[in-house]
């Protein structure tokens, strides 16, 4: 399998409204470190899981919808608890349905870096185009 990574970073504010996460449950901010793999298991027609500029464009679009806010207001995160692996989630879902379009991607996992020293991580299996656009075989 191939895999490509890219890496962005975003500041938001949020709460953490559960006792099980003592100070967190109060309003504070996190800058995260986002990377996101792509994974693919035959390179394309130019040797590439995907063009290193679609990915970063990709990735900044998708955290233009989080960046500075307070995730506690976004109605996106209503009633969900915005821990490290949500944000990922989250992530990782709205980069799925923008790469809908690329051929032969299989996976994409996306790490959130709440510090140097903790980390989370979602993987999604993605539907894979064939380089005509219909599904392909596994
Ligand atoms: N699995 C997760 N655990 C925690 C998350 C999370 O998103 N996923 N988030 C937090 C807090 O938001 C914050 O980032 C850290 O708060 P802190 O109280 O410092 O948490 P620690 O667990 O590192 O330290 P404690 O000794 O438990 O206070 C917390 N956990």
């Amino acid at each position: 399998m191939f895999t490509l990574t890219v890496r962005d970073h975003m500041m938001i504010a949020h709460s953490l409204p559960d006792p099980f996460f003592g100070p967190a449950q109060s309003l504070h901010g996190a800058t995260f470190a986002v990377e996101t793999t792509w994974a693919r298991p035959v390179l394309d027609e130019h040797g590439v899981v995907m063009d290193i500029g679609v990915a970063s464009e990709l990735l900044s679009r998708v955290l233009d919808g989080l960046r500075y806010r307070n995730l506690d207001e976004h109605p996106d995160f209503t009633g969900r608890l915005s821990t490290t692996e949500v944000v990922a989630q989250y992530v990782a879902e709205r980069l799925a349905a923008r790469a809908a379009g690329i051929a032969g991607l299989e996976r994409l996992t996306v790490t959130l870096r709440e510090n140097p020293d903790a980390w989370a991580s979602y993987t999604l299996e993605l539907p894979v185009l064939s380089e005509r656009g219909g599904p392909a075989p596994r």
